[in-house]
């Protein structure tokens, strides 16, 4: 007992007893299916527009069911009994893409399921969308941290989960600041990371090894060719809005979702 007060380790009260944070959660069984297809960058970026374009889909419908399909895979694989922190705290840390609009819906809806999110979104773009997820969020009494936490101990004291909404797959070159401190905190932490899309400051294809290492990744549409570097213990594919014409456009060969489930789970 006496190393649950060591920073990194605390009570698991499904296993009663004592683990590292990081293996706090029990994988559940089997693995996922094979054969699909990781997209590189143009490609993802060109199934995106297409969806918009072509199939008149609005960015605020895809968002709400991206955010949504986050928001499920987590509570999948770290349900708030799961939790050794007093409260499932979660901290949301939003990008200043589309990514970040998924990361709002994503805690919105874990509030909804009972998780108690504090989201930090430094850099907010002036448009609607984005303006009103945020009022959306704040509503619902969700806290907006006006600072990052300087120390990745004190995200590990406070939360129990780190939802990285960072970046997505626009993402290019050397990471500019805020992010760049943001995400050297986030490296530190040792409390699990679930990475929306793309673990943010990653090549979109090639990965970075000397990078975040989050435990899941929630790949949104289809995985990119970075979630082939991806070691973590969930890998959940969300997102089930593609229509089959698309899909097949873009031979995604995805896997079939069980049922009416908007996630499925790959690893
Ligand atoms: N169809 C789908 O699958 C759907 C996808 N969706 C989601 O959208 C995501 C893609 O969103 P996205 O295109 O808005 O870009 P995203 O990756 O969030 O980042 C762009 C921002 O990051 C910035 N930035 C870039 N590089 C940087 C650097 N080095 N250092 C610092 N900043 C940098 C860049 O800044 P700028 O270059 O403008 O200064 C810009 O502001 C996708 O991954 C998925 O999560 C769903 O919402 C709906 C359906
Ligand atoms: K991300």
């Amino acid at each position: 007992a006496g190393r649950c007060r060591d920073r990194g380790w605390g009570w698991n009260r499904d296993q009663c007893r004592c683990l590292p944070r990081r293996a706090m959660h029990v994988p559940s069984a089997g693995s996922g299916p094979t054969g699909l297809r990781f997209l590189g960058q143009e490609e993802a970026q060109a199934i995106d527009q297409e969806l918009f374009t072509e199939y008149k889909f609005s960015v605020d419908q895809l968002m709400e069911l991206a955010g949504l399909s986050c928001a499920t895979a987590i509570a999948k694989a770290y349900p708030p009994s799961s939790f050794t922190t007093s409260q499932p705290a979660v901290l949301v840390v939003c990008g200043p893409g589309n990514n970040g609009g998924d990361g709002l819906v994503c805690a919105r809806h874990l509030k909804m399921f009972g998780y108690q999110p504090t989201v930090y979104y430094p850099k907010r773009p002036s448009k609607p969308l984005f303006e009103g997820l945020t009022t959306q969020c704040k509503k619902m009494d969700i806290p907006f941290l006006p600072e990052f936490p300087a120390e990745a101990a004190f995200i590990d004291e406070l939360y129990g989960l780190v939802v990285d909404a960072i970046f997505g797959f626009s993402f290019k070159g050397a990471v500019r600041e805020p992010f760049g401190s943001i995400l050297s905190t986030l490296e530190r932490v040792t409390v699990p990371i679930a990475s929306i899309d793309i673990p943010s400051g990653w090549d979109v294809e090639k990965g970075k090894a000397d990078g975040l290492q989050p435990d899941m990744l929630i790949s949104l549409t289809a995985p990119k060719k970075a979630a082939m570097h991806f070691t973590g213990r969930y890998h959940f594919l969300g997102g089930r809005f593609v229509p089959p014409a698309l899909q097949e456009k873009y031979a995604l060969k995805l896997p079939a979702y069980p049922g009416t489930d908007c996630v499925l789970q790959l690893t």
